[in-house]
């Protein structure tokens, strides 16, 4: 038997960090929505009592490094699973971005794994599962629009990002979450961004105003380190988008369009110096 999943990525319309905690982590206020630019994974059943993870990516780990093969290996160890599997990993989302293409997949894996060996979780177990494996999972487990708060895994489900495009740019520079996370100064962010403000646009389906209420404290950091950052999306702004961050640790920035016709013009602009870029809808 075969499953199929789709794991989306996902952006940060805001992501405040309010301290460092005593366990290393930083208790973030973050509003996560996905978007539609995502993996595929195919999970076949294996007689053998094995995992085995393959991807078309040359750039990724096969082993026991891989989000998707950590998902399998914690479900079979806790529900005590005799039988193995083979997850493909049609990689689409860029790896090391901001975009949790690691944590998406770990999140289909779990969410498909369910279904293959029959495990009847709930969405509730398998976030908290995924908790174990990294802070994004959770979120990327059942996706949406939700405001995140702890280390990111305490979820409250809000209404949907009002549909508009956004195009995604990564400059070829590969970033760290736990150095951006590790350089951070909590203690001395200049300007928080709202939580409360920003969710109030979305249940509002005011698009205007999320593009207005748009912010990133980690940008301070990886702006500095990385400062083609900023020239992106200084050129995102001048191309027209109605409202640009950087999503996560980066290094991906992204522009929210409202209007179809301005696609093209800032996607042909940003690939004159940047070769990945991408044009999606936001997901409903
Ligand atoms: C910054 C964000 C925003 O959505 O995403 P990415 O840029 O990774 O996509 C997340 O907070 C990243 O989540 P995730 O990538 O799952 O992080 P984890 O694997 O749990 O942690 C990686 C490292 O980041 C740091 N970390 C992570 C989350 C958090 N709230 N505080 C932290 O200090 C820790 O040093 C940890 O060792
Ligand atoms: N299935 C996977 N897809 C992509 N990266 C993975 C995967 N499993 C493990 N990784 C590792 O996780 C790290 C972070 O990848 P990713 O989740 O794409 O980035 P981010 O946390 O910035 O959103 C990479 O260094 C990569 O080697």
């Amino acid at each position: 038997m075969k499953m199929y999943e789709k794991a989306p990525a996902k952006i940060n319309l805001m992501l405040d960090v309010l301290h460092k905690r005593p366990d290393g982590f930083h208790e973030v206020e973050m509003i996560m929505t996905m978007v539609d630019l995502a993996d595929r994974l195919e999970m076949s059943e294996l007689r053998r009592d094995t995992i085995i993870i393959s991807s078309q990516a040359g750039y990724i780990p096969l082993d026991e490094k891989n989000l998707a093969f950590q998902a399998a290996k914690l479900l079979k160890e806790r529900y005590g699973v005799k039988q193995g599997v083979h997850i493909h990993l049609d990689k689409k989302i860029p790896v090391a971005a901001g975009l949790a293409g690691g944590s998406s997949d770990a999140a289909a894996a779990l969410r498909g794994l369910n279904r293959l060996w029959q495990l009847g979780l709930s969405s509730e177990e398998l976030q908290e599962l995924g908790a174990e494996l990294g802070s994004d999972v959770p979120f990327c487990v059942t996706g949406g629009t939700a405001l995140a708060t702890g280390r990111g895994e305490k979820l409250t489900p809000i209404a949907s990002m009002p549909q508009c495009w956004v195009v995604l740019a990564k400059p070829p520079i590969n970033v760290s979450t736990a150095e951006v996370y590790g350089k951070l100064r909590a203690d001395r962010i200049a300007v928080h961004p709202s939580a409360r403000l920003m969710q109030e646009a979305v249940e509002a389906g005011d698009f205007q105003a999320v593009c207005g209420r748009l912010g990133n404290v980690l940008e301070e950091v990886t702006l500095k380190l990385h400062p083609e950052v900023q020239q992106l999306k200084e050129a995102m702004i001048r191309l027209g988008a109605d409202g640009v961050l950087m999503s996560g640790s980066g290094p991906t920035v992204f522009g929210l369009v409202s209007k179809q016709s301005k696609v093209a013009r800032i996607y042909n602009g940003l690939r004159g110096f940047c070769k990945e870029v991408y044009a999606v809808r936001s997901l409903t």
